[in-house]
């Protein structure tokens, strides 16, 4: 059921210090921020060989990293994201073992054009779980 590690997401207060440092300081390419109202969130991605680093930064009233940047003022370590073959059905095997899906339970569209849903840390032995269907 799972593939890749698709990103690992960071939380930081300010996007254009953590672009900085990233793009300047450890020569990485960064990709152009993309403001996602939809999720509350302005994004880049600094591309690695392997895998994916989400910096992510709040947009808007009611930001679901709001909170979470309130508990940690210099950022964080927010979430991880795997790639599924079929979000549905591994939505349905994980609210079938009890597990939480957020908002709706409805996959919605993620920074990919793709679609994501995300698992309720609690119910990931404390670390905010998203799949994102490829
Ligand atoms: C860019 C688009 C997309 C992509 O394509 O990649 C994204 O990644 S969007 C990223 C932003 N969107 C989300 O994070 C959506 C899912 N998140 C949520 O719904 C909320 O953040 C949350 C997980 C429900 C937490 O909301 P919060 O307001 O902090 O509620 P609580 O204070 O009640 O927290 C409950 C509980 O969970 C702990 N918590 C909160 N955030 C995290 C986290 N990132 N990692 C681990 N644990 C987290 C929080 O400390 C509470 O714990 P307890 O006090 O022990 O209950
Ligand atoms: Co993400």
């Amino acid at each position: 059921m799972l593939g890749r590690l698709n990103h690992v997401a960071l939380a930081v207060p300010a996007l254009a210090d953590a672009v900085a440092r990233y793009r300047d300081m450890l020569g990485a390419t960064v990709s152009a921020p993309q403001a996602l109202p939809e999720h509350g969130v302005t994004v880049v991605f600094v591309e690695l060989d392997n895998t994916k680093i989400e910096l992510l930064e709040p947009l808007g009233e009611g930001s679901p990293i709001a909170a979470f940047l309130a508990k940690n003022p210099k950022g964080g370590m927010h979430h991880v994201c795997y790639e599924v073959t079929d979000i549905v059905a591994a939505r349905d095997r994980l609210v079938a073992a009890g597990a939480r899906v957020l908002g709706d339970g409805e996959p919605k569209i993620g920074a990919h054009g793709r679609p994501v849903v995300f698992i309720h840390p609690g119910d990931m032995f404390g670390t905010l779980t998203e799949l994102e269907e490829v």
